[in-house]
């Protein structure tokens, strides 16, 4: 079993199905498009932006983190901010060694200039179909449309997600404050999407406990859970080490729910104290289908090469762990079954074995 270092890390090949367009501006994009439309931003420069973000979104708490979007979101009401955002994440990601994302964002954010919700997906898939022309079809990116929870277009904006089902969306999300806003508000959407044969994730357990999770699951029927982590309520671990699953927690692993964690975004709100103390780490011992995410890369200051190398760091992952990791998210992916196939088999495993090879 091999550690790697950070380089290694970087060229694996790596799967990410948890990361908000939103989220991942670069700070000199942001800049450039505030001055274009007059939007006045916390602080002046690229640097200072950046820093400005990750420090305040480093608040404890899900509602305060979530306040620094309002930054993100003004700069993308037009058509050509929104694909030149989309095409720069995509760029980023390959560079960070992704070879499949899944990337979110709610259409129903990027309205307020006058773009119908229909142009909205339709400048993200442009932005995404030129990063990945520009990146030489190294990355395989697809949308997920997320609703907020403490709005009520979850409806609209799941027809939305089933009208654009093969030209680039893949799913389905709700997202936002938790607290007080319960997947079941949604749960026409919900149903609706389970008649069309959709796929969907909802963001559960992250500022709030295992009832979120529950109705997620046996309420909504989500096929992945965002977060997940505080599924760890359900979990025992008695004096003498070994571990005993409540009924919630069984039905997670035995169904095999993938779980998209995202170890860095949970300490700044205030869901895990540290990497090494993250649920992640029993989770994965335990094998629940545990799969590692950035979330957001501007307001974490992450990647998925940071993401991994900080799990290595904490508890000497291999590299046969982070494949393991990475399989478990292509096969969690909202692809076709054949797709995701083909790049475990194409691109992740010969991938994870010429590195392994590298000794
Ligand atoms: O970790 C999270 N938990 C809940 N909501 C989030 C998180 N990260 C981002 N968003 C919310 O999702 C919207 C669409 O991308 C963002 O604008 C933000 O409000
Ligand atoms: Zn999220």
């Amino acid at each position: 079993m091999s550690t790697p270092n950070r380089d290694q890390v970087h060229r694996a090949p790596k799967v990410l199905l948890h990361d908000h367009l939103d989220g991942g501006l670069r700070p000199q994009t942001i800049v450039e498009l505030a001055a274009e439309i007059g939007h006045e931003l916390p602080a002046a420069d690229a640097d200072s932006l950046g820093r400005w973000f990750t420090e305040s979104a480093d608040s404890g708490s899900l509602v305060r983190y979530l306040e620094t979007f309002d930054h993100t979101v003004a700069v993308m009401q037009t058509g050509p901010s929104i694909a030149r955002v989309a095409r720069e994440c995509v760029e980023d990601l390959a560079a960070d060694g992704v070879v499949y994302a899944e990337v979110r964002y709610a259409p129903e954010q990027h309205v307020a200039g006058g773009l119908t919700l229909d142009e909205v997906v339709a400048a993200v898939q442009e932005g995404f179909d030129a990063g990945v022309a520009a990146s030489g079809g190294r990355i395989v990116v697809r949308q997920l449309l997320t609703a907020m929870r403490h709005q009520a277009r979850s409806m609209e904006i799941a027809e939305l997600a089933v009208a654009w089902r093969d030209r680039g969306v893949a799913g389905f999300d709700i997202a936002g404050a938790e607290a007080g806003y319960p997947p079941t508000r949604h749960l026409d959407a919900f149903e609706y999407l389970q008649r069309e044969n959709s796929h969907f994730t909802i963001h559960a357990g992250e500022a709030f406990g295992l009832p979120s999770i529950w109705q997620a699951i046996q309420w909504c029927g989500a096929d992945r859970l965002g977060h997940g982590v505080r599924i760890i309520d359900d979990v025992t671990v008695n004096d003498d080490g070994s571990v005993e699953l409540g009924r919630l927690a069984a039905y997670v692993r035995d169904m095999r729910i993938p779980l998209e964690m995202c170890p860095r975004s949970n300490i700044q709100t205030g869901a895990a104290e540290s990497i090494a103390e993250h649920p992640i780490g029993l989770l994965t011992k335990l094998r629940f289908r545990v799969t590692v995410n950035t979330d957001n890369r501007l307001m974490s200051g992450t990647s998925m090469t940071e993401e991994m190398f900080g799990l290595v760091e904490a508890f000497d992952y291999s590299l046969e762990d982070l494949r393991w990791f990475t399989i478990n998210a292509m096969k969690s992916a909202f692809l076709p079954f054949d797709e995701r196939l083909a790049i475990i088999d194409d691109v992740v495993k010969p991938g994870y074995a010429a590195l392994i090879a590298e000794g």
